[in-house]
């Protein structure tokens, strides 16, 4: 049977990340992919999924993934196509991931020596592909030029330029937490409520996994980049 030209592939997306907490940008990521996707004329975006990582990831200033989960329930609760799976949270071990819808840090990270699995990446280029919303000062396609792995397969690379820039980061969240300021806008409404709450972020927070070096990856676990 001939394939229908004009079908188009339907796309699941899936965004893994600590969620540390999550960020009015994380939800924005799904925003962005789709619109690029749908505008491409291909493809058909059926569902987004948030995948908090687990509690055995150990990034320095991880809380809880049962914290994190909620909120980003909360934060994704009137929306009618993103959800959060939490059984990537729910492991007692770290897990690899597969299949990707990422910004680019996420992307260079894997050119740090050690820290993903060549397969992992393999099959992520070559049987899923990956959606990489740019980042503010990342030049994300000079790295997919210099990596050969993101080179052989840039054709299922779909790079997203995020023009409308927006540097907002779960590590800037939480920065500002510490020093006694305001998150109003950054973060859904009532996700800030939930911090407010359950009082998540502090200097004692942020020490959390301190020094743990992520095994098996060896990476220096200090974590934040901004
Ligand atoms: N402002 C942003 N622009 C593009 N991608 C982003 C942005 N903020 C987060 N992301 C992407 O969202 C995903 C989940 O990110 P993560 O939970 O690590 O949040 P983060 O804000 O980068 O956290 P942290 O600051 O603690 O490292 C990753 O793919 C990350 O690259
Ligand atoms: N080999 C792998 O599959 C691999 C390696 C490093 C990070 N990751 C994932 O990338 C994400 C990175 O999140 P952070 O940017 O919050 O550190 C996490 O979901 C983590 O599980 C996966």
């Amino acid at each position: 049977m001939a394939l229908d030209p004009d079908k188009k592939t339907e796309v699941v997306l899936l965004a893994c990340g600590s969620f540390n907490p999550i960020t009015n940008m994380h939800l924005r990521l799904f925003e962005l992919a789709k619109d690029y996707l749908h505008e491409t004329g291909k493809y058909k975006v059926i569902k987004g999924i948030i995948s908090p990582v687990g509690d055995a990831y150990k990034k320095k200033g991880l809380i809880s993934a049962d914290h994190r989960v909620t909120m980003a329930k909360l934060a994704t609760n009137n929306s009618d196509w993103v959800e959060v799976d939490d059984w990537e949270s729910s492991q007692s071990e770290w897990l690899e991931t597969v299949k990707l819808l990422c910004g680019s840090d996420v992307l260079e990270s894997f050119g740090i020596p050690n820290l993903w699995k060549l397969e992992d990446i393999t099959e992520i280029m070559q049987d899923y592909g990956l959606v990489c919303i740019s980042r503010a000062g990342n030049s994300t396609q000079k790295f997919i030029y210099e990596s050969d792995i993101l080179w052989k397969y840039k054709n299922n690379i779909h790079l997203v330029e995020e023009w409308i820039t927006n540097d907002i980061s779960s590590t800037k969240i939480r920065r500002a937490l510490r020093r006694g300021q305001s998150i109003r806008y950054l973060v859904p409404d009532v996700v800030r409520a939930y911090i407010e709450k359950n009082d998540l972020y502090s200097a004692e927070s942020e020490d959390r996994n301190a020094g743990v070096i992520l095994a098996p990856l060896q990476k220096n676990a200090t974590g934040s980049k901004n």
